[in-house]
């Protein structure tokens, strides 16, 4: 048995590769998450994001690396490897004729007794006070995903996994799913969560990884990312996109102005170039008829480390486990 200290980091990937016949899936991957820290593993489909946490919960062996948790490793410790760690990977799946209340009740009494009955509290963590006694299969899918977290929580972890918690739900869930990794966090919990959407880490992660084809393409904090995030893209509509164009090129230098592929025309350039040449486009009277951004520049920044295109964000519809 190894003996873990406060020192230790939560999770230390090491160099892991996974193959899958010629298929690398996981690339030499390291990786070090600080004990309180929300870390973030983020890239598009097929990057690797699910082999990796797979790997760390054991289901699945390294070909080559090594992955501690809490200064444990599988080649040690084995399933001791896992204490103080809960989450789920992919989805999290509950008996649907069964109500949240039971099913959190059936997954503590298969953990065993030992576990302190923490069940009211956690429902008020995750928010499903007042629907614990409806059968879960009128839940929505954020409420599952909430109750999924709720029966990590049962466990009391020091270290939370979370693969793409809020992958399928509509915009309110993912709100709320952000708010409760937040407050899981600003208790101390130590949160380790992949994700394809930058917005859905840039707001509650401290530190990223960003993985694509298996390899990490980036490594850093947020604050790292947005300075090398580029320009912000604007979409422009106007009445006389040739006019438009040519002022752009004979009076913005900083501005780069280009057809958009649906239409109408991109314009790229820092806030303050941006502004000078719309201010003067309305000068010169050309017709303005929409100005929006196209992308925040950390998003435009992970389309360009990534394959990920602005349209390729699939939801998926994979076998739920817990
Ligand atoms: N059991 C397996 N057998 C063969 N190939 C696999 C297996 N599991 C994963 N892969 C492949 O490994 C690569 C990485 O898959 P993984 O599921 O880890 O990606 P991901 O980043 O989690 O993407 P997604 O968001 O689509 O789940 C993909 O090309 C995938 O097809």
């Amino acid at each position: 048995m190894t003996l873990t200290t406060d020192a230790d980091p939560a999770v230390d990937v090491v160099g892991v590769t996974k193959r899958y016949g010629p298929l690398v899936a996981v690339d030499d991957v390291s990786l070090r998450v600080a004990p309180g820290e929300v870390y973030g593993i983020l890239g598009p489909n097929g990057a690797g994001k699910t082999t990796l946490l797979r790997m760390l919960f054991g289901l699945i062996r390294p070909d080559s690396g090594t992955i501690a948790v809490f200064g444990r490793s599988w080649s040690r410790d084995d399933v001791r490897t896992l204490d103080g760690v809960a989450g789920f990977i992919e989805s999290p799946k509950f008996y649907p004729y069964l109500t949240g209340r039971q099913n959190l009740e059936g997954l503590r009494l298969l953990d065993g007794s030992g576990l302190p009955d923490r069940l009211e509290e956690v429902l008020d963590v995750v928010d499903l006070t007042g629907r614990e006694d409806d059968k879960v299969g009128g839940y929505s899918y954020g409420m599952r995903q909430r109750l999924g977290v709720a029966a990590s929580l049962l466990r009391s972890p020091r270290l939370l996994v979370l693969d793409e918690p809020a992958n399928g739900l509509d915009p309110g869930g993912i709100r709320d799913m952000r708010a409760l990794v937040k407050r899981l966090a600003d208790g101390g919990l130590t949160v380790l969560l992949s994700s394809h959407h930058m917005d859905e880490v840039e707001e509650i992660c401290d530190n990223v990884t960003i993985m694509n084809r298996g390899s990490v393409a980036f490594h850093g904090t947020i604050d790292d990312l947005r300075a090398m995030a580029p320009d912000p893209g604007h979409l422009l509509r106007t009445g006389d996109d040739r006019q438009a164009v040519a002022i752009g090129r004979a009076r913005h230098p900083g501005v780069v102005v280009e057809p958009a592929p649906d239409g109408g025309l991109v314009a790229t350039g820092s806030e303050r170039d941006l502004s000078a040449y719309v201010a003067d486009l309305v000068r010169a009277e050309v017709p303005l008829l929409a100005f929006t951004p196209t992308r925040t520049p950390l998003e435009a920044l992970f389309f360009m480390l990534t394959d990920a295109r602005p349209d390729d964000v699939r939801l998926r519809g994979k076998e739920a486990v817990r």
